[in-house]
């Protein structure tokens, strides 16, 4: 809270001194529960000397209102036409939260960054427990920012929290006033039905993980399917679809199939380069190679629950990975592979310099099967979460034998991705 002008004045003053990586501003002047909080003292400064060193602002629609001088805001195309103006203050981004918008079953807030709108909506949870709201979504897009997310998924992400968060304490009564507080704290209680999604990545799924090829199951008579199944029984933890040759509308239906078998055994499936076909069957997420769509793009088309995986070969791509949005990387070759042509290897010294540098988990790839996992995993560094694998699971006659085999060895590794000695 910002009440009076000499406290914005500071603040301003301070921050020219010591710039920080992301501002988010929320001008507070009306609470959720419409209380006065700021005067119109404040309004020229905000405008004049907070606002065009902020990366967001994201006011309601009372504050966006009195910033207006008190343009009456009531429909969708109001709170479009409010964002533009805020944005002409100078802010990077505009977040014109619609909650208290009359006649909308839907609390729907409009993102604005001068080229694009983005319009963002949610349920409408009744409750009388919406007391911080406001101060909560800022701060949970400051929090995402500074995980290195791009604004439209950390205003994502924040709003999916909030929403997750009211509708988990609606029933809560603490005190006596007409609002009550809204309880942040539901991940530390265990509650994981309703915010499925906010974890909808788990490192240590990556620790086999088996990318099919479908040469190789042409080759040994069984259809993409089949394969997939025998994987997952034999204990792959993740799938990625890589099918290099085949038809759009034949890899969409493999890809359809695909994701009903691994969703039965709750195994996310991945795409390989197409964000596509990702889309259209709403797979758990897309692999990107430094040549592919670049991710931070396909953050933005796939939305921040999504998973993306970017392959790497040095700490430089593995940094950038991680400002894109990205949530693994995979890194090789760690050995020469037949499967992918004039393939780079990194070798283990390689592998152990990307993992080092990396603020992802890693998964490694290329030339790895049960006769070298182990000394794989054996780099001994925390972020390396397990291996990926082609040839040695299906350039087999066996897929299922092959899995279960590649899985006993894996299973003895501990949680660091380090293997017990036996
Ligand atoms: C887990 C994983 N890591 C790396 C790759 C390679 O991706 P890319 O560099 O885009 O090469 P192609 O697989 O597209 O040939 C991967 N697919 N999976
Ligand atoms: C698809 C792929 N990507 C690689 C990389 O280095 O990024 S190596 C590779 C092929 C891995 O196949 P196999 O397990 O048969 O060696
Ligand atoms: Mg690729």
């Amino acid at each position: 809270m910002l009440p009076s002008v000499g406290i914005v004045k500071i603040l301003c003053k301070t921050l020219r001194e010591f710039p920080v990586q992301a501002l988010v501003v929320d001008p507070v002047m009306v609470s959720t529960s419409g209380d006065v909080l700021a005067g119109p003292s404040i309004l020229s400064v905000f405008r004049e000397e907070l606002f065009p060193m902020a990366d967001i602002i994201t006011p309601n629609l009372k504050e966006a209102s009195a910033l207006l001088d008190g343009v009456q805001l009531e429909t969708v195309d109001d709170l479009r036409s409010a964002a533009r103006l805020l944005y002409d203050m100078g802010p990077k981004n505009v977040l014109v939260k619609g909650g208290d918008l009359p006649d909308s079953s839907d609390a729907v807030d409009i993102l604005f960054n001068g080229d694009n709108f983005y319009e963002l909506r949610s349920p409408r949870i009744k409750t009388r427990n919406t007391h911080g709201t406001g101060c909560s979504l800022a701060s949970c897009i400051a929090a995402e920012l500074a995980k290195g997310y791009l604004m439209v998924s950390a205003v994502k992400v924040a709003k999916r929290f909030v929403e997750t968060a009211l509708d988990y304490s609606k029933d809560i009564v603490i005190g006596n006033g007409l609002q009550g507080p809204f309880d942040h704290l539901l991940r530390l209680k265990g509650h994981s039905q309703d915010c499925h999604g906010l974890q909808a990545f788990n490192p240590s799924d990556l620790l086999l993980y088996a990318v099919t090829d479908s040469e190789m199951n042409k080759k040994w008579g069984r259809s993409i399917t089949d394969a997939v199944k025998a994987a997952i029984e034999g204990g792959a933890t993740i799938v990625q679809l890589r099918e290099k040759d085949a038809e759009t509308q034949d890899f969409l239906e493999s890809a359809k199939a695909c994701l009903k078998i691994c969703h039965s055994h709750g195994v996310p499936l991945l795409i390989n380069d197409r964000i596509d076909i990702a889309l259209a069957c709403d797979a758990d997420g897309v692999h990107v190679g430094q040549s592919d769509m670049p991710a931070h793009v396909a953050r933005t088309l796939l939305g921040p629950e999504k998973i993306i995986g970017v392959s790497c070969k040095t700490p430089e791509q593995a940094q950038q990975a991680w400002v894109d949005g990205a949530d693994y990387i995979g890194c090789g070759g760690v050995y020469p592979t037949n499967t992918k042509e004039n393939n780079i290897t990194v070798g283990l010294d390689g592998l152990k310099t990307v993992c080092m540098a990396s603020k992802l988990p890693v998964v490694a790839i290329g030339g790895i099967g049960v006769s070298n996992a182990r000394i794989v995993m054996e780099i001994g560094v925390p972020n390396l979460k397990g291996v990926a694998v082609v040839s040695a699971l299906f350039d087999r006659e066996c897929v299922l034998t092959e899995t279960r085999k590649l899985h006993a060895m894996l299973s003895e590794s501990n949680i660091d991705g380090t293997l017990k000695k036996l």
